[in-house]
């Protein structure tokens, strides 16, 4: 048996995606795929882009380990009653993943962060709806 003495070095996810700049790029993408699908395309009427743009940066770092927290609403208070199903949860998933691995994420990451978001599926599926709280 050996010993090793070493630094083990933290990142976070934040870091290793590349941050607030990166994150920036990836939601104006991920947005830009959500709202070209015609399922999806519906909820985000009336929707205030730039605002929400803005919050999913701040969610999504806060999320993955950046240095600021999130100050935004609970997924439950701002998802509720918005009639979101399990299906609508995975195309945002979906497109998530897509927008990341667009970016360069590499693949095993992008598993984590999708990982990571998947339990916000009892938050934000309507209840009684399968994946639904
Ligand atoms: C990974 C899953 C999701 C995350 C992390 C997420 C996160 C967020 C965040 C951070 C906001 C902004 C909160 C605020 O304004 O205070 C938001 C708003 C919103 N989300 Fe989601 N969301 C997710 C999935 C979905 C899905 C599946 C839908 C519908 C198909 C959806 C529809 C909306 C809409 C319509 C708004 C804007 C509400 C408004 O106009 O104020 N979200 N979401």
């Amino acid at each position: 048996m050996s010993t090793t003495t070493g630094t083990v070095i933290m990142t976070t996810i934040y870091e290793r995606i590349g941050g607030e700049e990166a994150l920036v790029a990836v939601v104006d993408d991920f947005y830009e795929r959500v709202l070209a699908d015609a399922e999806l395309a519906a909820f985000f009427e009336g929707t205030g882009m730039p605002r929400l743009k803005g919050m999913q940066v701040a969610f999504f770092a806060a999320a993955l380990g950046g240095p600021d927290e999130y100050r935004g609403r609970s997924m439950k208070d701002v998802h509720r009653g918005r009639g979101i199903g399990r299906h609508h949860f995975d195309l945002v998933a979906k497109y998530l993943a897509d927008s990341l691995l667009a970016a360069g994420v590499p693949e095993e990451t992008t598993q984590a962060i999708i990982g990571a978001v998947a339990p916000l599926s009892a938050d934000i599926v309507a209840p009684g709806q399968p994946g639904g709280a």
